[in-house]
């Protein structure tokens, strides 16, 4: 993870995991840490962005190959600290959203207060297409930004929406070029 600061107030904190920033649990944990130092520092508003073209691949499929159960614990433990503390943050919280963000990746943004994205990208929770649900706590997100019919039918079948699709059911708020 690095920061960059535009101002004494703003961050620009940029997921530096290539080649797709997929969430291990180490880039939970310094995501977290980040934002947590990030607020004890007089800071006012972050956006999460990413140093390469996929903004995040959502979770680390290969951590959580044939794992010990001692580690899924400890990897879903980062997961759920990760999204509370971006959730309630006191920060103001942009996402700007400059690659795929699917599943997970979905959840990061949704998490932020405000979510930019740049054009011919795709955003959303596609865990039912390989067979996984998503936690109660990514469906809830997920209805409370597009409303319940909507999120219902998207997790259901896995969508993944274009950008202009994502603009359009408020799933983001704005695409920048
Ligand atoms: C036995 C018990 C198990 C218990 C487990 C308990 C856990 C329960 C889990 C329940 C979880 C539910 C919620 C799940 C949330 C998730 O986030 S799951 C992850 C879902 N993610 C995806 O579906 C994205 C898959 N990736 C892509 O679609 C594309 O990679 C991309 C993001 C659109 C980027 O495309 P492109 O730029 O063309 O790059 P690629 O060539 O496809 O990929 C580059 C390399 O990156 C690797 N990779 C991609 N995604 C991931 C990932 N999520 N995790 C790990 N690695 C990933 C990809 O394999 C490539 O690797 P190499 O071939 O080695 O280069």
């Amino acid at each position: 993870v690095t920061v960059e600061m535009k101002s004494s107030k703003v961050a620009i904190v940029r997921m530096n995991r290539p080649p797709v920033n997929a969430l291990s649990k180490d880039l939970m944990h310094g995501l977290r840490r980040t934002i947590c130092d990030l607020e004890d520092n007089d800071v006012k508003g972050i956006v999460l962005t990413s140093s390469s073209k996929v903004f995040c691949a959502g979770l680390d499929l290969a951590e959580l190959l044939n794992p010990t159960q001692e580690f899924v614990s400890s990897f879903w433990k980062e997961l759920q600290g990760l999204w509370i503390t971006l959730y309630s943050s006191r920060l103001v919280t942009v996402a700007a959203v400059n690659g795929a963000a699917p599943a997970a990746g979905c959840m990061l943004a949704l998490s932020c207060d405000y979510r930019m994205m740049s054009s011919k990208n795709v955003i959303g929770m596609n865990e039912t297409k390989f067979g996984l649900f998503p936690p109660p706590w990514f469906v809830e997100l997920m209805a409370d930004t597009v409303g319940r019919r909507k999120a219902e039918m998207l997790l259901l079948q896995g969508t993944l929406l274009s950008t202009e699709d994502a603009l359009a059911c408020g799933m983001i708020d704005q695409i920048v070029e």
